[in-house]
């Protein structure tokens, strides 16, 4: 792996409070699909956030393609791209339009320039008809659809992933994943789901707050394993100490 190039994680720790969420993590991590497992409350959703530039950790950086997503936030919303579990979370405007000019706008482009990207990334999508529709008349699966087309119209070098398909029927997860692997940039996805991850080249698995473990073979299969005997136990997950 070249310096500055891919995903690097340099001592990142983040505490809430008095709650330690996450602990000296340190990745190196350049493949196409990197998958990162763990169960509810492993602080999955909290290291996505970090990923993407969107909190500043407790200690150390994250450096994407040599950006530090979180000072340099104009470089970092060009390298990285995040889609949420709740699309919800990511709208906030009343048009499609609106909604997909955002980014573009924030990257520097003039309000133009940000209408001509935004009609040729619904036009890629077969959305062209979109434009003008209510954010808030999409079902939940064409809200997912917006987030991807917005955050893919940025042509981000990095997308993460935080489960953005839980709670969707199995043709729209199958067509927004072909929307994904056809988008060019590499994936780091999230996820509690092992069968998300299935094939990816290089998996971690992220387990209170730390990794535990990273890219053997059989990883996967090894989490599963662990959470079906965690799962004939009693103990919920519980909050982090
Ligand atoms: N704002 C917050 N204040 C206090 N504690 C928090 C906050 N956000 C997250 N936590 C705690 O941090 C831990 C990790 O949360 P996080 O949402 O990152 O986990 P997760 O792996 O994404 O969980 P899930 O799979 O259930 O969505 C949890 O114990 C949670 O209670």
């Amino acid at each position: 792996m070249q310096a500055g190039s891919g995903i690097q994680i340099q001592g990142l720790s983040h505490a809430i409070g008095p709650r330690r969420i996450l602990q000296g993590i340190t990745l190196r991590l350049d493949a196409p699909r990197i998958g990162i497992i763990g169960r509810n409350g492993s602080g999955k959703s909290t290291l996505a956030r970090l990923l993407a530039g969107l909190v500043a950790p407790s200690e150390g950086r994250v450096l994407i393609e040599g950006v530090d997503v979180c000072k340099d936030r104009r470089a970092a919303i060009a390298t990285v791209g995040i889609l949420f579990q709740n699309p919800e979370h990511q709208i906030i405007f009343p048009t499609v339009l609106e909604e997909i000019c955002f980014g573009l706008r924030q990257m520097g482009r003039s309000k133009l320039e940000a209408r001509d990207a935004a009609q040729a990334t619904l036009a890629r999508f077969g959305k062209s008809h979109w434009i003008d529709a209510t954010t808030e008349a999409l079902s939940q699966g064409q809200k997912h659809l917006l987030c991807m087309m917005a955050v893919t119209a940025m042509q981000p070098r990095w997308l993460i992933l935080d489960e953005p398909f839980a709670g969707l029927d199995i043709p729209t997860r199958m067509q927004l994943t072909r929307h994904l692997e056809s988008s060019g940039a590499n994936i780091l996805h999230i996820s509690h789901d092992p069968r998300d991850l299935a094939g990816y080249g290089h998996v971690c698995w992220l387990d209170q707050g730390q990794i535990r473990a990273e890219d053997g073979p059989d990883l996967l299969a090894e989490f599963e394993a662990a959470m079906i005997r965690e799962g004939a136990g009693d103990d919920l997950a519980d909050l982090a100490g």
